[in-house]
């Protein structure tokens, strides 16, 4: 689903924020993302989602290159930034319903899912006041539901844990699971080292641009727990 080949991104001349990146990620992976501050994943997510120009390497999703046909790889993804930026002046039905046309969801999948999904994150009887009026956290729970409507087949989340309370985290945990396990890829940055060991059947970890471990979770963590191998990788290397 997701093919990263030679991916470099420097910015403004600097020194690489990211360098020759190669990564794989196979319909139904739950694949986490884990390093530093500053360690190169929003940069590496921004690219996967095609809002940031990179000049060296490809990303192929489905097979296609982000590069050469955007909107393809876009119509079947859906991106969660870790601060997303909604229309602050429409209610949360309206910005769905922007979503879902944009992604040109069909009126009985369209209200199937926003109902599901506003019930599972406590948002429905919101969804009638504006945003500006939105916490935080129910800002992300709508950006999360405006991703689900329209069944992305790669999901790509920033750091989707921060400012969810447990009850929604767990919700969306549950719901990355479902996602998968219907054929859809997930890749998502984390701190949370407990979570991405949990959830996660692949990870990656990134140190200053390049990958220090690669592979399937329990190949990676071994005899250890995740935190462990993460700060003895992030010592050494
Ligand atoms: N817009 C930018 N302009 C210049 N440098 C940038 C920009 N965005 C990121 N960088 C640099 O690129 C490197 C990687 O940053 P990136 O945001 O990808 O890290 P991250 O792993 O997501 O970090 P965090 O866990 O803190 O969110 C850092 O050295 C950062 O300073």
């Amino acid at each position: 689903m997701l093919k990263i080949r030679n991916f470099s991104k420097s910015y403004k001349g600097d020194k690489k924020a990211v360098d020759q990146l190669n990564l794989e990620i196979a319909n139904g992976d739950i694949f986490g993302f884990i390093g530093h501050n500053g360690a190169g994943k929003t940069t590496t997510i921004r690219a996967i989602a095609g809002v940031m120009d990179f000049e060296e390497g490809d990303i192929f999703i489905n097979g296609v290159s982000i590069k050469k046909d955007p909107v393809a790889c876009k119509k079947i993804t859906a991106y969660i930034p870790d601060n997303p930026d909604l229309y602050e002046h429409l209610t949360g039905i309206s910005y769905l319903n922007f979503i879902g046309d944009i992604y040109e969801v069909n009126k009985f999948d369209r209200e199937t899912l926003i109902e599901k999904y506003s019930d599972a994150f406590e948002l429905t009887s919101n969804l009638g006041d504006s945003i500006a009026s939105y916490s935080h956290g129910m800002k992300q729970k709508l950006a999360i539901i405006a991703a689900l409507i329209h069944r992305p087949k790669l999901l790509i989340l920033d750091e989707p844990f921060v400012g969810l309370d447990p009850k929604a985290a767990h919700t969306l945990k549950s719901i990355m699971s479902d996602l998968c396990k219907s054929g859809s890829a997930i890749f998502f940055s984390t701190h949370v080292l407990e979570v991405a060991e949990k959830l996660c059947n692949r990870i990656a970890i990134i140190k200053n641009g390049k990958l220090i471990a690669y592979g399937p979770t329990k190949e990676v963590t071994g005899d250890h727990s995740l935190e462990d191998v993460f700060l003895d990788l992030i010592d050494k290397k």
